[in-house]
């Protein structure tokens, strides 16, 4: 599949949040294109799980509006597909790696999933290496396997937009690399938002940078190092270029 023409894939206009009377994020605006990839980072408790439970109509905004693909974004969730930073199988009923995959399908018609969510599943299973393991337990598997069965799980409606949210953490070091390889290779067919606190993992990959921390500020690529989340957290002197209003593709930067 080739990458799509730029369109604006996201568009998030001053959305504000709050959990009851705790404000989260305020006045968060953005637009994503078409085949963008972009890295979302931010302090704990940012707000950054937050954005992405609202991208996917988990979460209503107290204010603003949120469009993908042109429309209300109620009207497009079947468009995303979603990788959580985990997710919980009870491990005493042993779900297969394929059965997982198959759950990222619409709900079976009569119960059953048909030929088609199964030629779907593995294909899912071999885009991310994983159609050997489809018979064993998922509940077995390592920690970057499972997260590359989640990605299967969410590719297997094809959706337009990825969504994943520190699909590295509880991964080791080496997974993360292969793992990111992965994500990279996905990055050229659909759009991708990547929640991460890894940043150096993302550096060459990544279009641009969304800082969430309440706000939202935007950095170009060339600043997804350590250095920026330090300085996202507080923790370094390094300047951070919230000086200059990053341009989407085809328009020119502004200071
Ligand atoms: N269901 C909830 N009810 C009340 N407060 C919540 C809820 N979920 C999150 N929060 C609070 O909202 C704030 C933002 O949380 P969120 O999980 O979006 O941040 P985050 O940037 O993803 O953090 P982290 O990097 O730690 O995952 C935090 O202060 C958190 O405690």
């Amino acid at each position: 599949m080739s990458k799509p023409e730029p369109c604006c894939v996201i568009h998030a206009r001053n959305i504000s949040f709050a959990y009851d009377d705790k404000p989260v994020l305020k006045d968060v605006s953005f637009q994503v294109q078409a085949g963008e990839m972009v890295t979302i980072v931010g302090p704990n408790g940012g707000g950054k799980s937050t954005l992405l439970k609202i991208l996917l109509g988990i979460l209503e905004p107290r204010s603003g509006s949120l469009e993908i693909l042109g429309k209300p974004s109620r009207e497009a969730l079947h468009l995303i597909g979603y990788v959580p930073q985990y997710a919980r199988f009870d491990e005493r009923f042993p779900i297969t790696v394929e059965e997982v995959v198959l759950s990222g399908r619409i709900k079976p018609r009569f119960g059953f999933y048909s030929a088609g969510d199964r030629s779907h599943a593995r294909e899912a299973m071999e885009r991310v290496g994983m159609e050997d393991l489809a018979k064993n337990s998922f509940s077995a598997l390592s920690g970057g396997q499972r997260q590359r069965v989640l990605i299967a799980r969410a590719l297997v409606g094809d959706p337009r937009i990825l969504l994943l949210d520190e699909p590295t953490a509880n991964v080791d070091a080496f997974m993360s690399e292969r793992f990111i390889q992965l994500v990279s290779e996905l990055a050229k067919e659909r759009t991708v938002l990547l929640v991460t606190h890894d940043t150096g993992y993302v550096s060459g990959i990544t279009d641009r940078v969304f800082c969430v921390n309440r706000g939202l500020e935007e950095h170009p690529a060339e600043d997804a190092g350590a250095d920026l989340v330090h300085a996202s957290y507080g923790q370094s002197v390094r300047a951070v270029r919230h000086d200059i209003k990053l341009p989407h593709p085809g328009e020119e930067a502004q200071r």
